[in-house]
């Protein structure tokens, strides 16, 4: 397992060790005590979560307040992502900061995302199914997010505007200096 920091304090990139052989493959897609020992984080994860999305749904930009934020580990199963993390906690060295990186079943590859974040990806396969730990529970009153487009972060979706899939909820998210306390 290869773990590589990114400019967000506290947010890997992970490469599990994949074992080929004639039958396929294997590779611990999570183990603890090498996850504590490599990225020095500690996350008791709780809940996992899948999704399928299809080419240009965009998920994002989500997080959960105070004490229901989450920290999550996010992989791609089958299909294309670019996944984004955007540093929202107050005092953090890399406040501000946005980290986007591709993640597919091909390149296995994993994002560590700390607490007080914001995430969210957009499919660029025709199909991807998005697999992710979280150390906390879902709870609906304290979901939050930030318009996906909001010129503070200038984020790249790499798509055309107009192939982009959201949902009604994300549509109406907030501008960053309109949203609530994450
Ligand atoms: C996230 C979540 C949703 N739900 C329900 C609420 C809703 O009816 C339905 C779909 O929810 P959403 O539209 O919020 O799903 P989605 O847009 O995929 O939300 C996810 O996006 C990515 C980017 C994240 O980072 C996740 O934490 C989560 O916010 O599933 C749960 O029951 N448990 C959960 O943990």
């Amino acid at each position: 397992m290869k773990v590589t920091k990114t400019k967000i304090e506290g947010c890997f990139v992970i490469e599990p060790k994949v074992f080929e052989d004639e039958r396929g493959y294997f590779f611990e897609s999570f183990n603890q005590e090498k996850f504590e020992l490599l990225t020095g984080a500690k996350p008791f994860f709780v809940q996992d979560n899948q999704s399928k999305s299809v080419r240009g749904v965009l998920r994002g930009l989500h997080f959960q307040t105070g004490q229901y934020a989450q920290a999550k580990l996010v992989q791609v199963l089958q299909g294309e992502v670019m996944d984004v993390a955007v540093d929202l906690r107050n005092g953090s060295k890399s406040f501000g900061q946005v980290v986007t990186h591709i993640l597919s079943s091909e390149n296995r590859k994993q994002m560590y995302i700390p607490r007080g974040c914001a995430h969210g990806f957009i499919t660029l396969s025709e199909k991807a199914i998005f697999s992710y730990k979280c150390d906390n529970f879902y709870n609906k009153e304290a979901e939050g997010g930030i318009i996906y487009n909001d010129s503070t972060f200038g984020i790249d979706w790499l798509l055309e505007d107009h192939e982009l899939i959201l949902s009604e909820k994300d549509l109406q998210l907030p501008a960053y200096s309109e949203s609530t306390l994450v």
